[in-house]
């Protein structure tokens, strides 16, 4: 046992340490924002990503809402030299939260993209459940190592056809600052790999295991996440080479659907500050901004999820466009907020950084994924380091 006072430390939008006070706190606050349906049954799910961004988002959406029992899997580090990572400590509290509410939910991690995992998982679904409802997929991993072949793809944040450069955000002290970020092309090679990584190979590696072992209901669906976005990010996200990925995400969706016994969609969510959203240029000043123009009526990850449960369970009409997508993300492509956010993106000067933008929303979000800047929170006080993680009986 080590307790410890956690202040944040780092670099740019990374940390060092996470809060477990915070965290458990932050966690705490997302439960109580789903308002609970009485389901005639517990379905049961396998969230992939569960620890972090829109896989806790789901996890805690299906838990609070329609009491769903299953298995999340997401990759973390507990508490060595440092703290553990901030997953760790949101996983624990999840679990803390399932147990309370009288769900039988269990967190393994590891490797998500490795057979192995997939053998203990399913193993797992064997024993407790017999079979699986949901399948959500929610990864964002900068690298994958195929088990099959041994082969590490490692992905890459880059345009596909020219050089662009965009507008950025960073923080020196705390105070907003505009940058500039350059993105070199990629490489054909760089594409595959980023494909590799984030498409939707592992998606569809997972749904063959399941097949392969029976372990799939009747009116089994599953879902993985994907990112359109504004023309301001096009160049970086959806025209670059994540966006490939994510073309073969969707891609991939319209063959499993294809199967006997299979729903599959993807859903394509709005911007939202993460772990994994914060490293991509020129996101965070467009979620500032998006922010800014939005205010309340920027829809939270656990308010898009709790509109993902209410689809898949039929309890709303699903809203599918004409791919074939969910489309949780229609308040961020409305033309009005996008027509307002690019007049602010052509208006932000390193002058007006601070009024034109919400970033010190943005900044404190950021810290937030850490467990810092959680109200009710005392960051003088020590808090307990080495928490276990979760398992249940
Ligand atoms: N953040 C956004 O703005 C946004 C918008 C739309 C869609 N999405 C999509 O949502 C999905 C999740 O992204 P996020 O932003 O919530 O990311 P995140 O960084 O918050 O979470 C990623 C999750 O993946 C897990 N993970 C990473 N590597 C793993 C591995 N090898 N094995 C098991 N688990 C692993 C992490 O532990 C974590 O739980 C992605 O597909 C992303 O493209 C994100």
């Amino acid at each position: 046992m080590t307790e410890r006072v956690i202040k944040p430390v780092g670099r740019g939008f990374l940390f060092l340490d996470s809060h477990p006070a915070g965290c458990e706190q932050l966690v705490r606050d997302l439960t109580a924002q789903v308002e609970a349906r009485t389901p005639d049954k517990h379905p049961v799910a396998l969230v992939i990503g569960s620890s972090s961004g829109y896989g806790l988002a789901a996890t805690i959406a299906g838990l609070a809402r329609y009491g769903i029992d299953g298995v999340g899997v997401s990759f973390e580090k507990g508490p060595a030299r440092r703290t553990a990572t901030a997953g760790w400590y949101r996983t624990a509290a999840t679990a803390q939260y399932a147990e309370q509410a009288g769900r039988k939910f269990h967190f393994v991690n590891a490797d998500a993209f490795a057979d192995t995992t997939k053998d203990e998982v399913l193993d797992l679904v064997a024993k407790e459940f017999g079979a699986v409802d949901y399948l959500i997929y929610s990864v964002a991993a900068p690298r994958r190592v195929d088990p099959r072949t041994g082969t590490t793809y490692q992905s890459a944040l880059k345009t596909i056809g020219a050089p662009y450069t965009t507008k950025s955000i960073a923080f020196e002290d705390g105070e907003p600052q505009l940058t500039e970020a350059s993105l070199d092309v990629a490489t054909d090679e760089e594409i595959a790999e980023t494909v590799q990584v984030m498409g939707g190979e592992d998606w569809t590696r997972w749904v063959d295991a399941l097949a392969e072992r029976k372990l799939l209901n009747d009116g089994f669906s599953t879902v993985a996440l994907t990112y359109i976005g504004s023309e301001l990010t096009g160049p970086i996200y959806r025209q670059g080479s994540i966006g490939a990925a994510k073309a073969h995400l969707e891609q991939t969706a319209k063959e499993l659907s294809e199967r006997d016994g299979v729903r599959a969609f993807t859903s394509v969510n709005g911007a939202a500050v993460t772990q994994a959203s914060s490293a991509i240029p020129g996101i965070g000043l467009y979620v500032s901004l998006l922010h800014k123009v939005l205010g309340e009526k920027m829809q939270t990850p656990i308010q898009q999820s709790i509109a993902l449960w209410d689809q898949l369970t039929g309890e709303q009409t699903p809203d599918l466009d004409e791919d074939g997508r969910l489309r949780l993300d229609r308040w961020e492509l409305d033309p009005a907020v996008q027509a307002a956010v690019k007049e602010q993106w052509d208006a932000v000067t390193q002058d007006n950084i601070a009024t034109v933008a919400d970033a010190a929303w943005f900044f404190a979000e950021v810290r937030r994924l850490y467990g810092f800047d959680v109200d009710g929170v005392d960051y003088d006080a020590e808090t307990e380091v080495d928490v276990e993680w979760p398992t249940t009986a």
